[in-house]
C-alpha cells in the first residue's frame, strides 16, 4: 500500500486541482482526501505495511495519454522500437500511447495489430494501443477490415504520414467506422498543394529561399473532412492542426454540432517558422511551423475547447538521416521525453495555459474521446499516474535519453519541471528520470 501524502493533485476528471493525500492499492486508487488522519490510513491499510511518499512541493496527475506516437516498429527499429518508444513514454510522464501506423509494413491487418499491442505487452511499461490504417496499404483506396481490425486492439484509424487525396474514400471511412465506435484520425495534407515544400510558405521561407507548403494545404482538407464528418455523422480526429484558418474552421463546425475533435503538438505551440535554420533540421516537421499569428491562434484553440488535446507526434528519426542538407531530411521532431516539460515551461509558467488545462488535454479528453480506460485518478481507477517536479531542471543531452532519437530541438538545452515518479497500474516504472 502506498501513501502519497500532501501532493497537489491536478485531476481535471473529478475538477480538483488541490493538495491530496491518495492512498493506492493492488494497482488502483483507493482513496483521495484533503486531510487523512493516521488512523484513517491505517484504517484503510488494514494489516498491510505502508510507503508512504511525502509529495508536498510536487503534482500529481493522471498518466498522459498520448493519441499520436511513432514507434517505427515493425520494420523501422533503428529509429526506434516498441520497448524504447515506451521507455521514452514512461520518462516524459505518458502511461498510454497510441502507435501509428505508418510503420513498414503499415498497420493493416489485425495480426499486426496484435503484434504491436503484444509488443507493448512484453516491454511492460506504457500501455502501447495499435492505430490501423483507414485503407489497405496506406494506398487511399481500398478500406482495411475495420471490424476485424478493432478485434485487434486497434484504438483508432488512421493513415497519418499520408493524406486520403480521395474524398469518396474518406467518406466511406467515415460511414463505415461508426460501426466500431473508433475515430478516423485524419492528417490533413493536400498533397497537391504542399508540393515539394519544406517548410511553411511565407516571410521567414522566402528569406532562406526554401519552397513553401502553404496554409491552405491543411485547411483545404480540414474543412473538407469537417464537411464529410458533418454528412456522416462519422467520429472524426484531426491530428497535429497548425494554422489559424484551421482553429476557425473547427470553431464553426463545433458550433454546428459536428463530431470532431482536433490535437495539437507541443512544437507548434512553442516555435515558429522563424525559429528554422538552414543548418538545424531539428525543427523540420510536418506538417510545418507556421507563423507567430498562427501559434497566438492554435494558444486561443487550446484556451477554449475549439482544440480539445495536445499530442506529442513524437517522429523518431535517426541521426544520420536528419544530418543531412534541410531539403533532403526526413519531417519529424523526437518528443516523448521532453515535451511535457517544454509545455510546462515555455506555456504555463509563462501564463498562457493552465496546469489544469493541460492536464486535461493530455490526459482526460484523450481518454474521453477515444473511450480508453484512465485520464483520471478517480478512486477504482487504475493507479497510472506522475509525481511532477516543477523545480528539476535537467539538461536534455544524448546520454540522458531512452529513446533511440536524437531529433529534438531541445538538445543542450536545460528544461524546468519533470516527471520523478511514474507508475502503470501502480507499479512504479520510472524513479527520479530513470526507467526502473
Ligand atoms: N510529423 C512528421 O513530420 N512526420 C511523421 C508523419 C506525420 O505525423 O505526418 C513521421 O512519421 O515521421
Ligand atoms: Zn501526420
Amino acid at each position: 500500500m502506498l501513501l502519497l501524502k500532501d501532493v497537489w493533485v491536478v485531476d481535471p476528471g473529478q475538477k480538483l486541482s488541490s493538495p491530496q493525500s491518495v492512498l493506492v492499492k493492488e494497482g488502483k486508487i483507493l482513496a483521495m482526501a484533503s486531510t487523512m488522519s493516521e488512523e484513517e490510513v491505517h484504517s484503510q491499510a488494514q494489516e498491510e505495511t505502508i510507503e508512504t511518499i511525502n509529495g508536498e512541493g510536487k503534482f500529481l496527475f493522471p498518466g498522459l495519454i498520448d493519441v499520436h506516437t511513432h514507434l517505427r516498429e515493425p520494420g523501422q527499429e533503428d529509429k526506434e522500437d516498441i520497448l524504447s518508444g515506451s521507455r521514452a513514454a514512461v520518462r516524459g510522464g505518458f502511461t498510454t500511447i497510441l502507435a501509428m501506423a505508418n510503420t513498414q509494413p503499415v498497420i493493416d491487418k489485425r495480426a499486426l495489430a496484435e503484434f504491436v499491442r503484444l509488443q507493448g505487452v512484453r516491454a511492460g511499461y506504457a500501455q502501447v494501443l495499435p492505430i490501423g490504417t483507414v485503407t489497405k496499404g496506406m494506398q487511399g483506396e481500398e478500406l482495411v477490415e475495420m471490424a476485424d481490425m478493432k478485434e485487434g486492439g486497434v484504438a483508432a484509424f488512421s493513415d497519418d504520414g499520408k493524406n486520403i487525396q480521395n474524398g469518396e474514400v474518406m467518406r466511406l471511412a467515415l460511414e463505415y467506422a461508426k460501426l466500431t465506435g473508433l475515430p478516423i484520425i485524419s492528417h490533413c495534407e493536400d498533397k497537391y498543394l504542399a508540393g515539394d515544400g519544406f517548410m511553411r510558405r511565407g516571410i521567414a521561407a522566402g528569406r532562406m529561399g526554401l519552397k513553401g507548403i502553404p496554409a491552405s494545404a491543411e485547411s483545404v482538407i480540414v474543412s473538407r473532412d469537417l464537411i464529410l464528418a458533418e454528412e456522416t455523422g462519422g467520429k472524426l480526429h484531426l491530428a497535429h492542426i497548425s494554422t489559424a484558418e484551421s482553429v476557425d474552421l473547427i470553431r464553426r463546425a463545433k458550433a454546428r454540432g459536428v463530431n470532431v475533435s482536433a490535437e495539437v503538438n507541443p512544437h507548434h505551440l512553442i516555435f515558429c517558422d522563424e525559429d528554422i535554420h538552414l543548418t538545424d533540421t531539428s525543427l523540420k516537421v510536418n506538417p510545418p511551423l507556421s507563423s507567430k499569428e498562427d501559434r497566438a491562434a492554435l494558444i486561443d484553440g487550446l484556451r477554449d475547447g475549439t482544440i480539445d488535446m495536445i499530442a506529442t507526434d513524437h517522429a523518431p528519426h535517426t541521426q544520420a538521416e536528419k544530418a543531412r542538407p534541410f531539403a533532403e531530411a526526413p519531417f519529424g521532431i523526437a518528443s516523448l521525453e521532453t515535451a511535457l516539460s517544454a509545455v510546462y515551461q515555455h506555456l504555463v509558467l509563462t501564463g498562457k495555459l493552465t496546469w489544469e488545462r493541460v492536464i486535461e488535454a493530455w490526459s482526460y479528453l484523450p481518454a474521453q474521446r477515444f473511450g480508453l480506460k484512465g485520464g483520471t485518478l478517480t478512486p477504482g481507477s487504475a493507479a497510472d499516474m506522475v509525481l511532477f517536479d516543477p523545480a528539476y531542471q535537467e539538461v536534455i543531452e544524448p546520454g540522458n535519453l531512452v529513446s533511440k532519437a536524437r531529433n529534438t530541438p531541445f538538445l543542450g538545452q536545460t528544461l524546468q519541471g519533470f516527471p520523478v515518479m511514474v507508475w502503470v497500474g501502480g507499479r512504479l516504472v520510472q524513479e527520479n528520470r530513470r526507467v526502473l
